[in-house]
C-alpha cells in the first residue's frame, strides 16, 4: 500500500505561493510537498488553479510570490490535460512518443508496454479511444524515467471502469518505479484506492488529508456541496466564505489525516455525516 513514507525524499515543496493573471489572484498562498512514492491528488472546482499549479511547479509559469523548490536533478514526466495535434496529420502512436526525439525506441517500447498499449504501436493517433490516447499520453510522459509524475486530469474522457483501470495502472507505476505522483482529479471517490493525500484546491488550499478523511469531513461536504456526500464527485463546490490571507496550513509532510483552515471549518459543521452504502 501507499508508501511515501515521512522518511521518503521530497521531491517538491512549495511554499506561499501566490500567482497572479491580469492583477487577480488565482492561487494564494499555496503551500505543497510531494515525496517519492507518493500519490498527491489536487481536487477543486473549475477555475480553482488546479493547472495552474501544476504549470507553476514546471516552471512554465512565473510565481508572483513563494518558493518552489526541486530536488537537484529532479525528473518530471507530464501529462498535460488534453492532446493538441493537427487532425490532418497523421501520426502514428509509436511516430507521437517519438516526437521531440529524447528517448530511445527501446524506452518507447518500454513504456508502451508498461501502460499496455504495446499492440497499438502502428495505430494512427486519431484513431485511438479516450482511454487509449490517455495511456499514449501517460506512456510520453515515462519516457523520461521520473522521478515525478505530474498528471492533469489524466481519466478524462476515459469511461467509468477505465477510469478505476487508469488510477489502478498509476497507483502499480508508483510502486514499480517508486516515483512521486501529482495528479489533479474531480473525482474524489475513484482515485481513493489510489491516493494517498488529497489536497483541496479553491484558489487557497482548503483541507488536506487521507482520502476518506477527507471524504467524510464535515468542511468538504460543506465545501462541495450536497451532491459530494452522495457520490464524492466534485464539481458543485459552493465555495462561499471569504478568502483570507495569510496562509496558516498545516506542512503537509507532517500530516496523517485531514487539515483544514479555521475559514472552511467556519462552515459546515451543521452538515450531516452521509450514510455510505
Ligand atoms: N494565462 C492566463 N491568463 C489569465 N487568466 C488565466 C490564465 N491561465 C489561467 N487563468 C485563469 O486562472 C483561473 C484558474 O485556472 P486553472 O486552469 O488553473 O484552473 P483549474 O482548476 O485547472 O480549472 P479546470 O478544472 O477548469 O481545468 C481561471 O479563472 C482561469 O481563467
Amino acid at each position: 500500500m501507499p508508501d511515501g513514507a515521512p522518511s521518503a525524499p521530497t521531491l517538491i515543496e512549495v511554499a506561499g505561493l501566490t500567482v497572479r493573471h491580469g492583477g487577480q489572484p488565482v492561487l494564494e498562498h499555496v503551500d505543497l510537498a510531494v515525496r517519492s512514492g507518493e500519490i498527491v491528488c489536487l481536487i477543486g472546482p473549475n477555475g480553482a488553479g488546479k493547472t495552474t499549479l501544476l504549470r507553476a511547479i514546471l516552471g512554465l509559469i512565473q510565481a508572483d510570490d513563494g518558493t518552489i523548490r526541486r530536488r537537484d536533478a529532479l525528473r518530471i514526466g507530464y501529462m498535460p490535460q488534453r492532446l493538441t495535434i493537427d487532425p490532418t496529420l497523421p501520426i502514428t502512436m509509436a511516430r507521437f512518443l517519438a516526437l521531440g526525439g529524447r528517448s530511445d525506441a527501446a524506452a518507447r517500447q518500454q513504456a508502451m508496454r508498461e501502460v499496455g498499449i504495446a499492440h497499438l504501436a502502428g495505430r494512427p493517433m486519431q484513431a485511438l479511444s479516450g482511454g487509449e490516447t490517455q495511456r499514449a499520453l501517460l506512456a510520453r510522459a515515462l519516457l523520461n524515467q521520473p522521478d515525478l509524475l505530474i498528471l492533469d486530469e489524466p481519466a478524462q474522457g476515459v469511461d467509468v471502469s477505465g477510469q478505476v483501470e487508469l488510477f489502478e495502472l498509476i497507483g502499480r507505476i508508483r510502486t514499480e518505479r517508486g516515483c512521486g505522483v501529482l495528479m489533479v482529479s474531480h473525482d474524489l471517490h475513484l482515485v481513493m484506492a489510489a491516493t494517498d493525500r488529497v489536497v483541496c484546491l479553491n484558489q487557497h488550499i482548503c483541507c488536506t488529508g487521507h482520502p476518506e478523511d477527507v471524504s467524510r469531513d464535515p468542511a468538504y461536504l460543506s465545501l462541495f456541496g450536497p451532491r459530494a456526500a452522495q457520490v464524492l464527485a466534485v464539481y458543485q463546490h459552493h465555495h462561499d466564505h471569504h478568502h483570507t490571507t495569510g496562509g496558516d496550513v498545516v506542512p503537509l509532510a507532517e500530516e496523517s489525516s485531514v487539515h483544514h483552515h479555521d475559514h472552511c471549518a467556519t462552515h459546515g459543521h451543521t452538515h450531516k455525516h452521509p450514510h455510505h452504502g
